[in-house]
């Protein structure tokens, strides 16, 4: 018994508080706050998200794919912790670029929208992220868009002029509050960079007056509205969609981080001044994929798409690692050497996941309905959790949570995954060359098991039949029989021969290591 005065219990008691707090709390950055908090939804259990989409007139690149994949995981995340999720992305289908690229194709804003939705979901289908609940476009949301700009109009937060309609950010006391940004300051930065010849700038009553309704021009693709034919501002559509799909006040809303200012934070403007609730109660941004230091981007024209990426023979799980292995809310540079180490890197997970169906039977493993116990296919592909069944928690599980719990701290939470995943492949090297592992089966099926959950949270799966085709493509035995008809070449000075059977090797992902006592090989 611990011999000990009354406060040292109380601190003691606190510290074991404070440690079981912050394992099972997730706690996340909040924008909007500029701090770490826990995160309490506003119905227990339940987690109503909204995404900020992509804007359709091109092929998506690779910083879209980071901004997917960081909040597939999120969601997966949630899941995995027990939240009921409803995820919700826009696609913004009413846009200049849009309309640009319709003209220049003697095609119309709806063409160009429908073609590059399609590609949307080829290009995330192919990167393995789930589908969202709803994914909600302007053009269909054009009455919740109406309803609200005419809400602002009544209530003073927007006024008509010449066919446009403009939010008065004046009027809105709390503008800038997510951002961080005051009009005044802005206001001294603006002067000089205005163009009081533009025509918007002439209607405006601020220069920061933004436009929630905009009068078409001749020809131009338009809605009728009370104000006349046009076509809606990009802001208001999202808070028209979030008001529509999930209520007045979402527990996420989630964007990347060139989208703080002004699109959020007139979102917030607009919904806020309307409802009179805060819009949402966490505000979190995906960093910026970068490429020399710029942000990769559509407009900027420094952009590699997703499809040219894994049309180059990039595996789209190494594009998930290449995005989980930054913490979601810092910058990453798209090198060719990073996207070379994410390659790498994964080879090592997949060697783990595919360990059951390499050497389950070797193993003795109870097959029981022969699936290793990883759930039907369908259970799989829907299920965040592959089986629920699964021999969780575990301390495996418990490390991962505990790490992720921390802002979604998913490069931490994949040194678990690797953890595990370099125990198997040691594991079954030992097998190979020794016939039976250091640690029992048993145990190693339940480590198997836990890291295709966790990869499975991460959205990391491998190809299962395509895969383990390649690893029997060459067995053991053949590929030890090639390395005898190596060493038999270099016995006999034929190196083309020797050479030519290290790179056959090689281009089967089997590397040679030659030493003193012979040569080792190991698969890549
Ligand atoms: N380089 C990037 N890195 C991370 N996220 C990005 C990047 N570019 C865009 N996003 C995010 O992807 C989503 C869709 O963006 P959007 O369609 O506006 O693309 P964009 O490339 O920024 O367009 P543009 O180049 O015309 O500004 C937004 O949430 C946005 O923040
Ligand atoms: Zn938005």
């Amino acid at each position: 018994m611990l011999d000990c005065h009354p406060s040292c219990f109380t601190l003691l008691l606190r510290i074991s508080l404070f440690q079981h707090y912050s394992v099972m709390t997730l706690t996340l950055y909040n924008t909007l706050t500029r701090r770490q908090e826990p995160f309490e939804t506003v119905e227990a259990g339940k987690v109503k998200m909204y995404y900020c989409g992509v804007t359709v007139y091109d092929y998506c690149h690779l910083g879209h794919a980071r901004a997917c994949i960081v909040w597939d995981v999120v969601r997966r995340y949630l899941q995995f912790i027990g939240y009921e999720v409803r995820y919700i992305q826009n696609f913004t289908d009413i846009d200049d670029k849009i309309l640009n690229r319709a003209c220049v194709e003697h095609s119309s804003m709806e063409a160009v929208a429908n073609r590059f939705i399609k590609a949307y979901f080829e290009d995330m289908a192919r990167l393995g992220i789930r589908e969202a609940d709803e994914y909600p476009r302007a053009t269909h949301t054009m009455n919740g868009i109406q309803r609200l700009i005419h809400e602002l109009e009544k209530k003073g937060f927007a006024y008509p002029a010449d066919g446009d309609v403009y939010y008065a950010v004046r009027q809105f006391a709390e503008y800038g509050k997510l951002s961080g940004r005051k009009l005044e300051d802005m206001q001294a930065g603006k002067s000089e960079r205005v163009n009081v010849e533009d025509p918007e700038y002439q209607k405006k009553k601020d220069p920061f007056d933004f436009a929630l309704w905009k009068a078409a021009k001749p020809g131009e693709t338009a809605w009728e509205s009370p104000w006349g034919a046009g076509r809606p501002g990009w802001h208001i559509e999202c808070s028209a969609m979030v008001r529509d799909r999930l209520g007045d006040t979402i527990d996420i809303h989630a964007g990347g981080a060139d989208l703080i200012f002004p699109h959020h934070e007139n979102e917030i403007a607009q919904s806020e001044a309307v409802t009179g609730k805060p819009l949402a109660r966490y505000w979190l941004h995906n960093g910026m994929v970068k490429v020399d230091g710029e942000k990769m981007s559509k407009s900027l024209g420094n952009f590699i798409t997703i499809r040219e990426l894994l049309d180059r023979g990039v595996n789209p799980m190494a594009v998930r690692l290449f995005v989980l292995t930054a913490q979601y809310r810092t910058p990453i540079d798209f090198t060719d050497e990073a996207i070379a180490a994410a390659t790498n890197g994964w080879h090592t997970i997949k060697e783990g996941l595919l360990f059951g169906y390499q050497y389950g039977e070797k193993l003795g493993w109870d097959l029981g309905t022969g699936d290793l116990g990883l759930g039907t296919e369908e259970e799989f592909s829907q299920s965040p959790i592959p089986n629920p069944q699964y021999p969780v928690p575990n301390l495996y599980v418990e490390r991962f949570q505990e790490i992720v719990n921390n802002d979604f701290n998913f490069p931490g939470g994949l040194t678990v995954l690797f953890e595990l995943a370099k125990e198997l492949r040691r594991e079954g090297h030992i097998l190979v060359h020794e016939g039976k592992t250091e640690t029992s089966p048993d145990k190693l099926k339940h480590q198997w098991q836990t890291l295709v959950t966790l990869a499975g949270v991460l959205g990391l799966e491998a190809e299962i039949e395509a895969e383990t085709d390649k690893i029997n493509g060459l067995s053991d035995a053949e590929i030890e029989a090639k390395i005898q008809q190596r060493q038999e070449a270099r016995q006999g000075k034929n190196f083309a021969e020797s050479d030519r059977i290290r790179d056959e090797l090689q281009a089967e992902g089997i590397t040679l290591i030659d030493s003193r006592d012979g040569t080792r090989w190991h698969r890549n």
